[in-house]
C-alpha cells in the first residue's frame, strides 16, 4: 500500500528567544508536533556585567553566542528523541531568531567576543534586540533623514528605532572604533545561526528589510552615512552588504560538524533564516490582508500581509516579501509585554501574595489574573503606560518609560497588574487604530505566543480592540513556523503558503468583544491616550529623567587595560 505524501519525513524547527531556544520535530505531511526541548541559555542576557565581571551601563543588554551553538548541541538532540522519530527521515531544519539582535564578526563568522584577548571588551559581544543604549545615534539616524527627505524613511513610519541594525553599528563605531574597524560583517544572529549550520552566510531578506534599511534593492547612501559621522560613509560596503536569501529558500546544507552538534543527517537542507514574529504569521494559518498576527511574549510583535503599500506613522517597517513572497509585510511591536507583568511580580508583590500563591498551586500570574478578573472595568480607577521598556510602536523611543495614575493607599497588587495588562492591550489600540487610518485596516486579531495562555488578557484585548481574536493552535508558534519554512526549504511544498496550509493550524474566534466592557474600555482608552500623546510626544519629562540617570551611571566602555593606563 502506498503512503499518503510525507508521511514518514520529519523536518526541525528552532526557535531563538530572548532567554532560551526551542527545538520542535514536527511531521511534514500535516504538522503534527512530535517533540519538543528546550534550553536556556547559560548567560541569559548580559545587562549588569560581562562574564569577567566587568560592569556594564545602564540600557545594555548582551548575548554569548556560544549559548546559541549549545541549543543546537542538547535541544535537537532532547527534542528528537522525545519524537522517537529516525533522525535519517529527517528532511531539513529551520531557525528563526529575536531581531534586531546582532552579532560583530571576522571574516569567517568568528564572534569578536570569542576572539582571544577581546572577552573583556562590551562592543564584543552580541548586542540582542533590546540593547537600547542607542537611542542618542537612533534620534540622530532620524533628525538627518527627515532634514535629507531620505526616501526609505516612511516605509519605517518615519522613525528608525535605536534596537535597528544601523543605530547599533553607529554606536559601536562611535564607541569602540577599534573593535568597529575589527568587525568585518555586522551580521543578524538569524543569519549567524545559519552560518554554523551550513557554513555560508546568507543575508536573510526579512531582517534586511525591517532592521537593515534595505528597501527597492539598496541601502542608506554613503553621503547619508558620512553625513552622519565622518568614517561611517563605509559601513554599509564594508560590514552590512551581503547576497539576500528569501524566506523558505536552502541556504546551504547541514555541515558535518553540525550533523555531529545536532545528531541529524550531513546535507539535509537548512532554510534562509527568518524572525520569530513573521516565521509565526503561516504557523497561525494568517497570511491574508487584514490578519494581523500578534506574537505575544516577552514583547509584543504585530506582523500582517497587504496588497498595497502605505506609510503608517510609527510603523516599524513595510517590506515586500518581509512575511511572505508576493505581499508588503508591515510590522510594528511593544518593547515590553509580558516583560512588564514579569517585572511587576518580581519586584512590587508582598510576601503574602507569594504564599497564597504557594497555597493555592498557582504562580503569582496566575493568582494575580484570577483576583484581577474578579473586578468590573475601571473598578481599580488606575490607567498605566506600558513603555517599562520604552516605546516601539507608535513613538519609536526607548527613552520613554512606565507609569501608573491614580493610586491610593488603597490600591492592591492585582489592581495594579490588572492596570498594566490593560496597558498593553491600550498600546495595541493605538498601533491597530493607526494602521486603520494608514488604510491598512485590521479585521482579525491572532494571537501567538506564550500569553495566549492568559484567558483574561485575551479576553482584555477582545474589549478593548472590539475585534475577534483568533488564538493559534500550537503552543510553539515560532518553532512550527520554523518547521513549516524546513519543509519548503527541503522542497516538501512549492511555497511557505501552500505549507502553512497543510502544517499551521488555528482557533478562529477564541475570544469575542462583549459591548458593554467595549464601552468602559472606551472611556479609560480615552485617559490613555491623552497621557500617550502628553507624555510621548509633547513633554520631555521621562526623556530628562532617562538623562539624569545616564549621567549619574556612566561607565567607560574602553579596554580595562586602556582605562588602567588612564587612572594610573
Ligand atoms: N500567566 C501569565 N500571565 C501574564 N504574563 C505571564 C504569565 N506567565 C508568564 N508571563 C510573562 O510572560 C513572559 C514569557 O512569555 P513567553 O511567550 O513564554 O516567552 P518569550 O517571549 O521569551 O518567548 C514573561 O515575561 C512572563 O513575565
Ligand atoms: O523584534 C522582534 C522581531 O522583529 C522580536 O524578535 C523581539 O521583540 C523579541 O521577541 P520575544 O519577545 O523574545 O518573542
Amino acid at each position: 500500500m502506498s503512503t499518503a505524501p510525507h508521511e514518514d519525513t520529519y523536518v526541525v524547527g528552532v526557535d531563538y528567544g530572548t532567554l532560551s531556544g526551542r527545538a520542535l520535530v514536527v511531521r511534514v505531511g500535516d504538522g503534527a508536533e512530535l517533540g519538543s526541548a528546550v534550553t536556556a541559555y547559560p548567560h541569559a542576557v548580559l545587562e549588569e556585567t560581562l562574564p569577567s565581571g566587568r560592569p556594564l551601563p545602564p540600557d545594555w543588554a548582551l548575548q554569548v553566542p556560544e549559548d546559541y551553538r549549545h541549543v543546537l548541541r542538547t535541544a535537537v538532540p532532547a527534542a528528537l528523541a522525545e519524537a522517537g522519530v529516525d533522525p535519517a527521515r529527517v528532511v531539513g531544519i529551520a531557525t528563526d531568531f529575536t531581531a534586531c539582535t546582532m552579532v560583530p564578526t571576522l571574516a569567517d563568522g568568528t564572534p569578536l567576543s570569542e576572539v582571544p584577548g577581546l572577552e573583556d571588551r562590551p562592543h564584543a559581544y552580541v548586542k540582542l534586540w533590546k540593547h537600547h543604549a542607542a537611542q542618542p545615534q537612533a534620534d540622530r539616524i532620524n533628525r538627518l533623514a527627515e532634514e535629507r527627505g531620505e526616501a526609505w524613511l516612511p516605509r519605517y513610519g518615519g522613525l528608525i528605532s535605536s534596537e535597528w541594525e544601523f543605530a547599533k553599528g553607529l554606536q559601536l563605531f562611535e564607541e569602540d572604533p577599534e573593535l568597529y574597524d575589527r568587525t568585518e560583517h555586522w551580521v543578524e544572529a538569524a543569519d549567524w545561526i545559519v552560518w554554523q549550520l551550513c557554513g555560508r552566510y546568507v543575508r536573510n531578506a526579512c531582517t534586511a528589510g525591517y532592521k537593515g534599511i534595505y528597501q527597492d534593492g539598496e541601502y542608506p547612501s554613503p553621503a547619508f552615512l558620512g553625513a552622519l559621522a565622518p568614517g561611517f560613509e563605509s559601513f554599509v560596503t564594508d560590514k552590512v552588504e551581503h547576497p539576500i536569501g528569501e524566506l523558505g529558500r536552502r541556504a546551504g546544507g547541514l555541515t558535518a560538524e553540525a550533523a555531529a552538534w545536532t545528531g541529524l543527517p550531513e546535507g539535509i537542507a537548512v532554510a534562509v533564516g527568518n524572525v520569530d514574529a513573521h516565521v509565526t504569521a503561516p504557523a497561525a494559518q494568517a497570511t491574508e490582508p487584514g490578519q494581523m498576527v500578534a506574537i505575544m511574549g516577552t514583547s509584543t510583535c504585530h506582523v500582517m500581509n497587504a496588497d498595497v503599500l502605505r506609510e503608517v506613522p510609527g510603523m516599524c517597517g513595510v517590506v515586500d516579501g518581509g512575511i511572505v513572497a508576493g505581499r508588503y509585510g508591515y510590522e510594528a511591536g511593544q518593547s515590553g509585554v509580558g516583560d512588564i507583568f514579569g517585572w511587576f511580580v518580581e519586584t512590587s508583590v508582598p510576601a503574602s501574595y507569594a504564599e497564597r500563591a504557594r497555597a493555592a498551586g498557582e504562580t503569582l500570574h496566575e493568582l494575580l489574573t484570577r483576583l484581577a478578573a474578579a473586578q468590573q472595568v475601571g473598578e481599580h480607577g488606575l490607567v498605566a503606560l506600558d513603555w517599562h521598556s520604552g516605546n516601539r510602536s507608535v513613538l519609536v523611543d526607548h527613552e520613554l518609560s512606565g507609569l501608573v495614575v491614580g493610586l491610593t493607599l488603597g490600591t492592591r497588587p492585582e489592581d495594579v497588574y490588572r492596570a498594566l495588562l490593560e496597558a498593553t492591550a491600550f498600546g495595541t489600540r493605538v498601533i491597530v487604530e493607526t494602521f486603520r487610518d494608514a488604510g491598512v485596516p485590521v479585521e482579525e486579531f491572532v494571537v501567538a505566543g506564550g500569553l495566549a495562555r492568559n484567558h483574561l488578557l485575551m479576553q482584555v484585548y477582545a474589549d478593548v480592540l472590539r475585534l475577534p481574536l483568533s488564538v493559534i493552535g500550537s503552543a510553539q508558534g515560532p518553532a512550527l513556523g520554523s518547521a513549516i519554512h524546513a519543509a519548503v526549504a527541503a522542497g516538501a511544498y512549492p511555497d511557505v503558503t501552500a505549507a502553512a496550509a497543510r502544517m499551521g493550524r488555528v482557533h478562529r474566534n477564541a475570544f469575542v468583544p462583549d459591548e458593554a466592557a467595549a464601552q468602559r474600555y472606551d472611556r479609560l482608552f480615552a485617559e490613555y491616550v491623552a497621557l500617550h500623546d502628553h507624555l510621548g510626544r509633547d513633554s520631555g519629562t521621562m526623556r530628562r529623567l532617562r538623562a539624569l540617570r545616564r549621567e549619574a551611571r556612566t561607565v567607560d566602555l574602553r579596554a580595562t587595560d586602556q582605562l588602567e593606563g588612564a587612572h594610573a
